[in-house]
């Protein structure tokens, strides 16, 4: 990257200071931009699901993975449960979506409980295995709650086998005006197709582990037996490793990286299949270069950008988070390592823009918050708009629970640091309910911006771009007018 006309920037740059200029460009078309990445995550788009209880559960795993990207599981959450979930993730389907299912004797008001978990926003009722009827949110308006399912359900119009060409099976769709098909092998529902997502599926690679199956990481903090943890993670499946904590560039976090890489190499030598390992946050050049050095193959920077995060407002510690990736990436790339940007994410110029400054990939927790997919329950304001809770991993609510098991006393003593906000709303976009409806947007706009620098992989975007400075005015002259003024 390059900034325009050799600007030096006087001051350190959040991505609302800055802006690409294009250059001239021999990529015809956004299609033909490669978003691989080259971390050894095995993800085919450089985007992160934070490792946030509000954000990253198991539909968000697995529906994030299926277009390429991948979640990381927040370390707050018992062995068991992550074990379960990593499972689930890793049994679910490569290609098809998972389904609601319902069986036909179960009470309405049970279905109303589980149609918003998905985006598809439909159905299938399951019986002995086999989708026997499916029902669409429409069906249910004006029933009675305590009515069966069996009352309200309507025959599949299409039932796809297992491997039908994505064209034809979109053909079928449209031509039934059916929302969504079962996909079945000898009968037995194995997932469901939309239209949308066998658009999806055409333009999307899943990030998928060497027998197939979909990736997912999984993160464990600096106390407590580390390394041990991580061997559980590791057993239990995980695909990347994350070892996370707030101030990433300290003694405890030096000290037991290495063990978390032994324990990573003493999983390979048995599997061969290498992890890599993530660790931070740090925002500085000697931060990144320690954590390469205590074995870190990928540095995660951010402190303080993050939606509900309130480390600047609390210390005033942090650094505005386009120049920390830059200078991080610059260094991580001296040593081979690659940089996570994570945190401040609000709309797809922001991904663009850490890329540009040399990421790797991008993290993103809060605006994913806001999806179906998310773990929280679907709230309604006063206002009649759908929201979900999102809360930071070191606010009141998150210490609170991952601090259960200690004593009293060290509870309380553990409260009084509080760097988060426990009680965010992040409304979900009537347009674009789902996580792919966002990775969708988010894709299109840094396909567009590779196209605009020249350039074909992510590689090619880190050599290309060309960064100007902009103040509040700039950035404020790009944004759209929905009314006039
Ligand atoms: N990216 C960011 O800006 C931030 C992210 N977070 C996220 O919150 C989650 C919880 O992280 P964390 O609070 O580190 O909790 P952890 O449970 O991971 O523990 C942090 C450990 O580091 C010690 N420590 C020393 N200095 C600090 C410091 N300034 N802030 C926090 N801990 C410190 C703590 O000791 P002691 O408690 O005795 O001080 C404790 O042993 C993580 O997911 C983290 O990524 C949190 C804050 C900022
Ligand atoms: N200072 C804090 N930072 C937090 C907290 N919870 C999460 N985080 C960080 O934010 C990013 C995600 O950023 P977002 O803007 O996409 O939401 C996450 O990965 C953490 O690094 C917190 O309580 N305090
Ligand atoms: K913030």
């Amino acid at each position: 990257m390059e900034f325009l006309n050799g600007t030096e920037p006087v001051h350190d740059l959040t991505y609302n200071d800055v802006f690409m200029v294009p250059s001239r460009s021999s990529v015809t078309s956004r299609l033909d931009v490669d978003l691989s990445t080259s971390d050894g995550t095995g993800t085919t788009l450089p985007l992160v699901v934070a490792n946030m209880t509000a954000v990253a559960g198991r539909r968000m795993a697995e529906t994030v993975a299926r277009r390429g990207g991948i979640a990381v599981l927040p370390q707050d959450i018992p062995l068991p449960q992550v074990r379960a979930t990593i499972g689930a993730v890793k049994d679910s389907h490569p290609l098809y979506e998972t389904p609601i299912t319902i069986e036909p004797g179960a009470p309405v008001a049970q279905l109303l409980s589980v149609m918003s978990k998905r985006a598809h926003q439909a159905a299938v009722v399951v019986e002995d295995g086999s989708p026997v009827g499916i029902v669409l949110e429409s069906d249910t308006e004006g029933v009675d709650r305590f009515s069966s399912v069996r009352d309200v359900m309507q025959p599949p119009r299409v039932v796809l086998e297992e491997g039908v060409e994505p064209r034809a099976a979109f053909d079928l769709l449209e031509e039934t005006r059916a929302g969504m098909a079962p996909v079945v092998v000898a009968g037995r529902l194995a997932g469901v197709l939309t239209r949308t997502g066998i658009v999806r599926s055409g333009i999307y690679t899943p990030a998928l582990d060497a027998t197939g199956r979909l990736r997912v990481g999984a993160a464990v903090g600096i106390n407590g037996d580390v390394a041990g943890r991580a061997s559980e993670l590791l057993d239990a499946g995980a695909d990347v490793l994350v070892v996370d904590t707030a101030h990433g560039h300290q003694d405890k976090m030096i000290d037991v990286l290495p063990a978390v890489v032994r324990a990573r190499d003493e999983h390979e030598a048995a599997t061969g299949v290498r992890v890599a390992v993530a660790a931070g946050n740090v925002v500085s050049r000697t931060g990144t270069l320690e954590l390469v050095e205590a074995g870190a193959d990928i540095v995660k920077v951010g402190v303080g950008p993050g939606a509900m995060c309130t480390t600047r407002m609390m210390t005033g510690v942090g650094r505005p988070q386009f120049s920390a990736v830059l200078e991080c990436s610059d260094a991580a790339r001296e040593v081979g390592a690659h940089v996570w940007a994570d945190g401040g994410v609000k709309y797809p110029r922001d991904v663009a823009l850490a890329l540009a400054a040399g990421a790797g990939s991008v993290m993103v927790g809060s605006w994913f918050a806001g999806t179906l997919e998310s773990p929280g329950d679907l709230i309604r304001d006063a206002d009649g708009r759908l929201y979900k809770e999102s809360f930071g991993m070191a606010s009141a609510r998150a210490v609170r629970h991952r601090t259960r098991e200690m004593s009293a006393f060290d509870r309380a003593r553990a409260a009084l640091f509080e760097e988060g906000i426990s009680s965010g709303r992040m409304f979900v976009d009537p347009a674009r309910p789902g996580v792919e409806d966002l990775v969708d947007q988010i894709v299109s706009g840094v396909r567009s911006a590779f196209t605009y620098a020249g350039a074909r992989t992510i590689g090619e975007f880190h050599t290309r771009a060309v960064v100007g400075l902009q103040g509040a005015a700039g950035y404020d002259e790009g944004r759209p007018r929905h009314t006039s003024w």
